[in-house]
């Protein structure tokens, strides 16, 4: 059971504002692995994550999620899910926020300490949200994700606005997590995270442009870094629909 693949999206089309923004989408997401999910604004990163947690209507094609239909009642506790506009309330502190959080998803409350300390927010603990910073506004945010340690975790560009020793400290958390088995999601504009990846789904225009590991596309496109090999696969794409 533990072999099947944390996620396993087959043929994925969604509309959006009546116009399909994924047009067939097909991929696996094997279980302890961070995965990034790259691509320009607009491509449907977010739309994917919908996808996977079960938030969005989708026209056509299979999301299977831990062994069950995506956005099951019994996948309620072992997704977490942190969006890009911070869920938190901005009129409460930050272990208020992850008190109220731990008991709406039925999470130890012990989990808030442990939280506040994994996301580096513990010197800020007792501080309203409204006054922090935006990188510790999305800090709080993925604290909430992170509460009840989910077996799968979508994180929708955590990192943004992030200095680079935060980048640095939340990408060894990522790796500590999935160490202990936890599957991640994240997505990213930036492609010096992505070598930071086991597997990289990079997407355009609500299509997948390559699925594989950081030095596999490097290798197969012949290129340094992954933003040549990202623009070597759009010409290739380009090339071939000409
Ligand atoms: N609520 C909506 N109504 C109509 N169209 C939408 C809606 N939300 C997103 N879209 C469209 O769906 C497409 C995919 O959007 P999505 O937010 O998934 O992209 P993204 O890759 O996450 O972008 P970004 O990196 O800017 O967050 C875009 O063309 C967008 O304009």
């Amino acid at each position: 059971m533990s072999s099947s693949p944390a996620v396993s999206v087959q043929e994925l089309r969604v509309e959006r504002g009546g116009r399909e923004v994924l047009h067939g989408l097909t991929f696996d997401v094997p279980r302890g692995a961070v995965v990034g999910l790259l691509g320009p604004s607009g491509c449907g990163k977010t739309t994917v994550m919908r996808a996977l947690v079960g938030v969005q209507l989708v026209k056509s094609g299979q999301v299977t999620v831990l062994g069950e239909d995506a956005g099951s009642p019994g996948l309620r506790d072992r997704v977490g899910y942190a969006t890009q506009s911070p869920a938190v309330y901005a009129d409460l502190t930050v272990a208020e926020n992850l008190r109220y959080f731990a008991a709406v998803l039925g999470a130890p409350r012990g989990d808030v300490d442990r939280v506040i300390a994994q996301v580096g927010l513990a010197g800020a603990r007792d501080q309203p949200v409204a006054t922090l910073s935006g990188g510790q506004h999305n800090r709080a945010n993925l604290a909430v994700a992170l509460l009840g340690s989910p077996e799968l975790l979508v994180l929708d560009e955590p990192t943004v606005g992030l200095d680079p020793v935060l980048r640095e400290e939340l990408w060894t958390l990522f790796r500590t997590l999935a160490g202990r088995g936890t599957t991640l999601v994240v997505s990213s504009h930036v492609m010096d995270e992505a070598a930071r990846t086991d597997r990289l789904l990079l997407m355009r225009e609500g299509r997948l442009l390559a699925d594989g590991a950081p030095g596999d596309l490097r290798e197969r496109t012949g290129t340094a870094d992954l933003e040549q090999a990202f623009l070597h696969l759009i010409n290739e794409t380009a090339g071939s629909a000409a």
